[in-house]
């Protein structure tokens, strides 16, 4: 190193490889940057500062633990940042591994930025519900301009050191030493003015038409927002940016940052971030650490080439997991190819630029085939036929024959039995359940389901599979419906109940879309397909021609019941497929929703056969009996051991059902309602319709209403009984 210039070495202030606990702590790391600033400046030797993070790690930014205590990292950040831009030496940004969030304002405050071509940049505080509050959302516009920093912000994307160069968020990119290169330019710089480099200084770009970009911008933020706070705040403050000189834009961008942190989405947030990690975090009752199945060498077979099954072969690609895909017939497997190749096609053009290349028209990586054969030398099966038991288990049979004795068997399903799946193979041990989300290749959600003989090590590589897949990997039990889709199916009940007592489907989805999903039960049924769920009541023989003769049009096994689904479906109204669902569309495959006077007319001649009297229904009554059955399915869930946690039930709404982020999850939801409030609720909701069983409060919440509304983190401690596998 340079004699002349000091080295400030800023201590990555998350535990990436597990950092000394003394660091996570922020004032005592904001110390440290400052005293090593002040040294430098007073030392009349030195001649520049670089400041590098630690282990080749810039910063990930504040330890987000900390924002749950009043006194806040970032309020002391700030003035860090301005004392690192006032010094009288040139003070350069070594970037290695990421600079987020605070770490990223860290170096905004510098005079100049070098990049490893590696690194990865951004202001992610939006998605743990804040803003950047060190300074950055005045200082980011100022040097790339109002529309990227605004992108950027309010989005919270990381973005990769080649796009931060175009942008001008760097100065250099290095492939090889990012801290030599640094002290390179701090010594070439020495004596240079720093004013120019001064971004607090800097008007902010000018745009033609900025009034108008920013009534554009503000739009779509809050479209997308729906309730969502940070991103319209997060938009305000750069909007201040363009509005303000830099130290009250600076003031502006406080209260904002007060405002977030007291709103309650940002700690919902902060739990989603470590809920997420938290599912990750696998282990059998002794602590096994399982984590081991390295995938590079693996060969996948892909069994099915129907949508799901396209989607899946797509993500294998994308991860660089070399896949088989093998179809029944050629007839499917040409159609299922040309999808595949499509989607991959897309994939390879939103990739072009990046580090890393689709590899997909390599047959050593993807190949199509109708050869069984083929089976012999895979490692791992996906099956992804259609949802038929009875099918499932003549592959499984087959795949129990001719695969190796290794190899992972897993079967994509939503809602069948694992164990009845694994009893047509000898080796119920290496069969598990992998719930994919359509669309495969989009959604982060993968549902693991281990049966009653599935080992831990297969349970292990599922969830490294999900790993390598960039998804979320929830393990959960084997019961009908599995986590997800058991606890959708009273929310969806619920919805249907209330159109036989007098609602309209674009009533009820209005107030969950207001509550924050991005599509209510009704738009999101006409998109998934009615008859979907039409055959799966078929198959339990609750309508169709399996009915018993004389059963009850509103009653099924002692139970209500509502028929208006399958009325629908005999009517070919199957949604967006047919044109007309719980709502009619321009045309077949339309996806433009309009509410349906036929329906409406429909459902009130419905009531008048049932003699159902029509009332109103109030958006409180909706929101409630909706999520609250939705919440307590959920307390049954954690009760059964079919999972192991409330943090894993949010995180599987978070990414595979749509639940607002800013909600944190039906289960935390309702700790922020309040138990005692949701179980009240039940109770007078189970009064008023005692013939529905979902609305009957779990024995569970009622037990953490009794000891006192425990908080969620304590909730499992309530119960004497686990899950028999985890
Ligand atoms: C007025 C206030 C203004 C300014 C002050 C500054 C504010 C901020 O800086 S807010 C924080 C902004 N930063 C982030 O949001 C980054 C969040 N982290 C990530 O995006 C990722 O963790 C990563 C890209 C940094 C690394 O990803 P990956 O390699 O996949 O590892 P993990 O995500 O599994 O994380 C490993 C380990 O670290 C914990 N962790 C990560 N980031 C933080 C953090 N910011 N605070 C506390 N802890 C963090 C994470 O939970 C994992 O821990 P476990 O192994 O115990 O699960």
């Amino acid at each position: 190193m340079s004699q002349d210039t000091f080295c400030v070495v800023f201590h990555a202030q998350i535990p990436f490889d597990r950092i000394p606990h003394q660091f996570k702590s922020g004032p005592m790391f904001l110390q440290a940057l400052e005293d090593g600033l002040k040294k430098a400046d007073a030392d009349p030797s030195v001649k520049a500062v670089m400041i590098c993070g630690e282990n080749g790690k810039f910063s990930a930014g504040a330890d987000i633990r900390g924002f749950s205590s009043p006194k806040t990292l970032g309020v002391a950040l700030g003035p860090i940042v301005s004392l690192i831009e006032s010094s009288e030496k040139p003070v350069v940004a070594a970037i290695e591994g990421v600079a987020l969030g605070g770490g990223l304002e860290v170096a905004l405050g510098c005079h100049y930025r070098v990049a490893h071509a590696k690194a990865r940049m951004g202001l992610p505080e939006v998605t743990i519900g804040l803003l950047p509050g060190a300074e950055g959302t005045q200082r980011l516009p100022r040097l790339i301009g109002v529309p990227a920093a605004l992108d950027m912000i309010t989005t919270g994307k990381h973005i990769p050191a080649t796009e931060a160069l175009k942008l001008g968020l760097v100065d250099e990119i290095v492939e090889e030493n990012t801290i030599e290169a640094a002290i390179r330019l701090a010594n070439k710089v020495i004596g240079q003015p720093l004013g120019p480099r001064r971004l607090s200084l800097k008007p902010v770009p000018k745009l033609p038409n900025m009034e108008a970009f920013l009534q554009e911008a503000q739009v779509k933020v809050k479209r997308q927002a729906r309730g969502f706070l940070a991103p319209e705040l997060c938009f305000q403050a750069v909007q201040a940016a363009t509005q303000r000189p830099f130290a009250e834009g600076v003031r502006r961008e406080r209260e904002l940052f007060q405002v977030l942190l007291s709103s309650g989405q940002a700690q919902a947030l902060q739990y989603a971030f470590f809920a997420e990690r938290a599912v990750h975090r696998w282990a059998t009752p002794g602590g096994i650490n399982l984590l081991f199945i390295i995938f590079d060498s693996i060969l996948l077979l892909s069994l099915g080439l129907g949508t799901m099954g396209q989607g899946i072969v797509t993500s294998l690609v994308k991860a660089n997991i070399p896949v088989v895909a093998l179809e029944q017939n050629l007839e499917y497997l040409n159609k299922g190819r040309k999808a595949v190749m499509v989607l991959l096609e897309r994939e390879a053009k939103k990739m072009e630029g990046g580090a890393q290349k689709l590899d997909f028209h390599n047959p050593a990586r993807l190949q199509f085939t109708v050869d069984f054969n083929l089976l012999h030398d895979v490692d791992l099966v996906i099956e992804a036929v259609f949802e038929n038991m009875a099918l499932k288990k003549e592959i499984f049979h087959k795949l129990s024959n001719i695969c190796k004795p290794g190899a992972l068997l897993c079967t994509n399903t939503s809602a069948l039995d694992i164990d009845e799946i694994a009893s047509a193979t000898s080796r119920p041990q290496q069969v598990i359940g992998t719930h994919f989300f359509s669309p495969a290749h989009v959604m982060r959600l993968l549902e693991i389901i281990y049966g009653r003989h599935t080992s831990p090590s297969a349970i292990a590589t599922a969830m490294q599979l999900a790993k390598d897949m960039k998804k979320v990997g929830v393990v959960v039990g084997n019961c009908f419906g599995f986590v997800g889709n058991r606890m959708m199916f009273p929310y969806v009940e619920q919805a249907v109940f209330l159109l036989e007592e007098g609602s309209r489907p674009e009533a009820v989805d209005q107030v969950l879309e207001d509550f924050g999903f991005k599509i209510g039960p009704f738009r999101m049924s006409d998109l998934a397909g009615l008859d979907v769920g039409w055959r799966s009541r078929k198959g339990q023989g609750l309508t169709g021609p399996s009915l018993p003769a004389g059963s009850s049009a509103r009653q099924r096994r002692g139970q209500r019941y509502s028929p208006l689904p399958d009325l629908l479906c005999e009517r070919g109204r199957f949604g967006q497929k047919t044109g007309k669902g719980w709502y009619q569309y321009e045309r077949a495959g339309g996806r433009t929703a309009t509410p349906d006077p036929w329906i409406h007319g429909f459902l009130s001649q419905y009531r008048d056969t049932h003699r159902i009297e029509t009332r109103y229904i109030d958006q409180e009554e909706i929101l409630e009996r909706c999520l609250f059955s939705l919440i307590n399915e959920g307390f049954a869930i954690l009760a059964e051991g079919i999972a192991s946690g409330p943090e894993h039930l949010d995180v599987i709404y978070l990414n595979g059902y749509g639940w607002p982020k800013h909600r944190g999850g039906p289960m935390f939801y309702a700790s922020t309602v309040g138990l005692p409030r949701v179980l009240a609720k039940l109770q007078k909701y189970s009064e008023a319709h005692p013939d529905v069983p979902k609305l009957r409060p779990s024995a569970f919440l009622k037990k953490l209403v009794a000891v006192g509304n425990a908080p969620l983190k304590e909730w499992m401690s309530y119960l004497s009984r686990q899950s028999p596998k985890l």
